[in-house]
């Protein structure tokens, strides 16, 4: 029962287990999520850095490219410097991505990689030019090279997009956050892009070529769309910093685009703008800051949320994780506690059944239960037991009683020794095996000499002592095998398997002597001698030894023997010569 009461609990908290084990996993792979999403956004904000480090590199590389020889030390320290950075930035968004450790982002180191190939060789290109003398550069050289480096940029786009699905997988409410960030990215590059277009014509002090604006015009309309897919996003997320959207109104759609109109219309001369590119970037540059305030204003807010998403299911799963614990806990405890008071209780109990079933009583019948029902249920097996115990005692007392009833049917209640008709009834077994083993039977019969004598003379209790006396003196004489009985008032008898004639008349003998030697005693002293006749008869193996035709005949003999004037052993004359004695009557006196 117990064990199977175990099977029916596991049964039924496995479902259990296994949805706690699910939940478990849903949760802990929303936290992974969380997790994932927070390391991806801290490679598209590394991304986006490097990318604006690259696209400012710009800045002083076409300062530089406008510079004639010797490069003053200003405008090749700053070179240098916005190098240094946009590398600080590229390695840190190497380690971002080596940090992330999603499946892709083997794929976006590579492409890291191939980009800075592709840099260093922008670099080397720009320093070649700078080592020829300004006139020496060449226009389509000069653009070459500007565009060497804006190509550059797009580049990181594809490293930004696959982080930002990743971000936006675990956590949807950072969308709009990541993509007014990289709106604002887009913009400053295109608005690096756009001052990037005057490099060339200032640089020759030359007014702007026809391609150069229409690159121009196409980049102030680039800036014009993402200036109204910005706004669009403000306006339906107004929780992005509101002053950072203020500043890139003011600061780069205001005086920013206003310097490069102003530029552009001075560059339309047939001198060009009389404008270093140093000066230019100087004045130009300061204003696209406010581009990248809104950026990280936006990254902020993408940052803040997925923190927060982050703590949210760090919670639920801890939360789940007690919850799961908790449940596993109250149903184990529930579990146990019923096993523990009901079903162990069952199981004791049909062990006590069925040990009382089988009649061992010696079981305690336990009472320290507190369930009143258990209790009961034990209370009424220690009825039972009561009950058991006292139907066994009867049953052992109505066999003692049997026994004593077969016993005493069999017996004479004075002598003890056994009755006519048990006698004949084992006198009739003894002489069937006797007969079987080819042994002769001997049938001794003997009465009491004047017994009515004795009873009248000493009274009727010395006769009983007397009857008592002789039946003691058979016991004595006679064999465990010997079949005694007392079969009249002072008559015995004794049937035994005998190996000669002269035996039976031996054994007759010698307990006729036995009685004559023996005083009755009563109250202690002896009170009278008694005698008693024999009559002794034989059946050889060969004859069927009849037991009544025996005791027929030995009866005849004692009488015999009684004529002949008792206290003597008679042996019948038709008894079969088994030892080669004569057959005549033997008379003892
Ligand atoms: N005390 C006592 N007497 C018994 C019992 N059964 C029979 N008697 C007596 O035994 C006597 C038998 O007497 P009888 O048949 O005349 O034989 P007897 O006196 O022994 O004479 P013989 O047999 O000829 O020697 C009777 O007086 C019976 O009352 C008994 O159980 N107890």
């Amino acid at each position: 029962m117990d064990r199977r009461f175990c099977i029916h609990v596991g049964i039924a908290l496995a479902p259990i287990v296994v949805l706690s084990c699910w939940l478990l996993a849903h949760e802990w792979t929303a936290f992974s999520g969380a997790n994932l999403a927070l390391r991806s956004f801290d490679s598209v904000r590394s991304a986006l850095f490097a990318m604006e480090k690259v696209s400012a590199e710009r800045g002083p590389s076409n300062g530089a490219l406008g510079e004639d020889l010797p490069l003053p030390a200003a405008r090749a320290a700053a070179l240098d410097a916005a190098r240094r950075e946009s590398d600080r930035r590229l390695a840190a968004l190497v380690d971002a991505l080596r940090r992330n450790g999603c499946p892709r982002c083997d794929d976006d180191a590579g492409a890291i990689e191939a980009l800075e190939a592709d840099l260093a060789a922008a670099r080397a290109n720009i320093d070649r030019l700078l080592r020829l003398p300004l006139a020496r550069r060449g226009d389509r050289a000069l653009s070459e090279a500007v565009d060497q480096m804006i190509a550059i940029v797009p580049e990181f786009l594809p490293i930004v997009a696959a982080r930002t699905s990743d971000i936006v997988a675990a956590d949807p409410y950072t969308l709009n956050s990541l993509i007014l960030a990289k709106l604002a990215a887009d913009l400053r590059e295109q608005a690096g892009q756009l001052g990037s277009h005057f490099t060339s014509a200032l640089a020759m002090n030359r007014a702007l070529a026809e391609d150069e604006r229409f690159a121009l015009e196409r980049g102030e309309g680039r800036i014009e769309q993402l200036r109204s897919m910005i706004n669009s996003r403000l306006v339906a997320h107004a929780d992005v910093n509101p002053q950072a959207a203020a500043a890139l109104n003011d600061e780069y759609y205001g005086d920013g685009l206003r310097y490069v109109d102003a530029v552009r219309l001075l560059a339309d001369r047939p001198g060009g703008a009389g404008l270093t590119t140093a000066r230019f970037a100087a004045q130009y540059v300061p204003t696209m800051r406010s581009i990248t305030g809104l950026r990280d204003s936006a990254l902020g807010h993408a940052e803040d949320a997925l923190r927060a998403h982050r703590r949210h299911a760090l919670g639920i799963l801890a939360g789940t994780a007690a919850g799961v614990a908790l449940l596993l806990v109250a149903l184990i405890w529930a579990i146990a506690r019923f096993r523990q008071q009901v079903v162990s209780p069952f199981v004791k109990a049909t062990a006590l059944i069925e040990a009382i079933a089988d009649g061992d009583l010696t079981t305690e019948v336990p009472t320290s239960f507190r369930r009143h029902e258990i209790r009961g249920m034990f209370d009424a097996i220690a009825v039972l037991k009561h009950h058991s115990a006292e139907r066994a005692r009867l049953e052992r007392e109505r066999a003692s009683l049997m026994e004593e009833l077969a016993t005493m049917a069999q017996t004479d209640p004075l002598t003890h020794l056994l009755n006519r008709r048990a006698f004949e009834t084992r006198a009739r077994a003894l002489c069937a095996e006797a007969q079987a083993a080819g042994d002769p039977v001997a049938m001794i019969m003997f009465d009491i000499d004047h017994f009515k004598h004795i009873n009248d003379t000493h009274g009727h209790a010395a006769g009983d002592d007397a009857l008592r006396t002789v039946a003691e003196l058979c016991r004595k004489h006679w064999r465990q095998s010997d079949v005694v009985a007392r079969i009249g008032g002072e008559e015995f008898a004794v049937a035994a398997r005998v190996s000669a004639g002269g035996d039976a008349f031996a054994l007759a003998e010698r307990l006729r002597r036995g009685i004559a030697e023996a005083a009755v005693p009563a109250d202690g002293a002896p009170v009278c001698k008694v005698t008693a006749s024999f009559g002794v008869a034989l059946a050889s193996a060969r004859d069927e030894a009849d037991v009544a035709q025996l005791l027929k005949r030995a009866d005849h003999v004692l009488y015999q023997a009684k004529l002949a004037g008792r206290n003597c052993v008679v042996v019948d004359p038709g008894s079969p010569a088994l030892d080669g004695s004569a057959r005549s009557p033997s008379v003892v006196s």
